[in-house]
């Protein structure tokens, strides 16, 4: 299989491949040519008043002044026809499919904003998110939509550990001890620059203490032969932990990992 890179785009995939198996990551610069549009949809879904049937949108509250910060789109696939087109592109998925070895599907879609004054994630590897109970490996793509760098919270991961399995229970994040006496590597990334990471990669980010938005699209894969479960992630999702406008005031949610 050979992955369809847009016009201009030079790259060895062998290479790539071997940073991935090594390190659980590996960057792929100015992948994405419509990262600004993209934005600009984005833009869009944020301003818009939530809607129960529309995409959904979760809150935080700032770090800066405790006001509401809407900090997570999840499932706009279907809601959105230039983002849904990305997520649908096959040069993500192609370029899975080539770090994985063999053919995927999509599993999940978000994006996660880190307004100014969003918070950071702790340690964890998202197969910890409850995962397992769909497939036993995912390879997600972090598509960069704003620049991220170290002061707006860009991701930390800490290379090596992906194929030592869990490193600590489902659903709560990891101690330091578990990436023993190893430094992550922040990944900075510009718009349109695309990291994929191993769903056993230990990664955390710091929370957004800067004056700019950093805003990152995650499209997670996992093999086809594990099956399509993007629809009952969802739907065990509505359940477990909805999007604010679906929330019962008698119960409580708790964030996994
Ligand atoms: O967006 C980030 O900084 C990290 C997010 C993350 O690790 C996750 O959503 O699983
Ligand atoms: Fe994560």
């Amino acid at each position: 299989m050979k992955a369809d890179l847009p016009r201009g785009t030079s790259l060895d995939l062998e290479d790539k491949r071997a940073s991935f198996d090594k390190d659980g990551f590996v960057k792929f610069a100015g992948l994405v040519e419509n990262a600004q549009e993209l934005r600009e949809h984005i833009l869009a879904i944020e301003a818009a008043e939530p809607q129960v049937d529309g995409p959904w949108l979760y809150f935080e509250s700032s770090g800066k002044d405790a006001s509401p910060l809407i900090n997570r789109i999840e499932n706009f696939a279907d809601h959105d026809d230039v983002l849904g087109d990305c997520v649908r592109s096959s040069l993500m998925a192609d370029i899975a499919a080539q770090l994985l070895g063999e053919p995927v599907c999509l599993f999940k879609e978000k994006i996660n904003l880190k307004l100014p004054g969003g918070g950071g994630f702790e340690l964890h590897q998202d197969q910890q998110a409850g995962w397992s109970r769909y497939a036993s490996l995912f390879v997600t793509a972090l598509i960069a939509i704003d620049a991220a760098d170290t002061s707006n919270g860009c991701l930390e991961v800490f290379p090596g550990l992906h194929k030592d399995g869990l490193l600590g229970p489902e659903g709560s994040p990891l101690p330091i001890s578990a990436v023993g006496n190893r430094a992550p590597i922040p990944v900075e990334l510009s718009p349109g620059d695309v990291l994929f990471f191993d769903s056993y990669a230990p990664h955390a980010s710091k929370p957004n203490l800067s004056d700019r938005p950093r805003r990152a699209m995650y499209l997670t894969y996992n093999r086809l032969r594990d099956g399509d479960h993007r629809e009952d992630y969802y739907l065990h999702k509505w359940d477990t932990y909805p999007p604010d406008i679906a929330r019962r005031k008698d119960r409580t949610y708790a964030y996994r990992v």
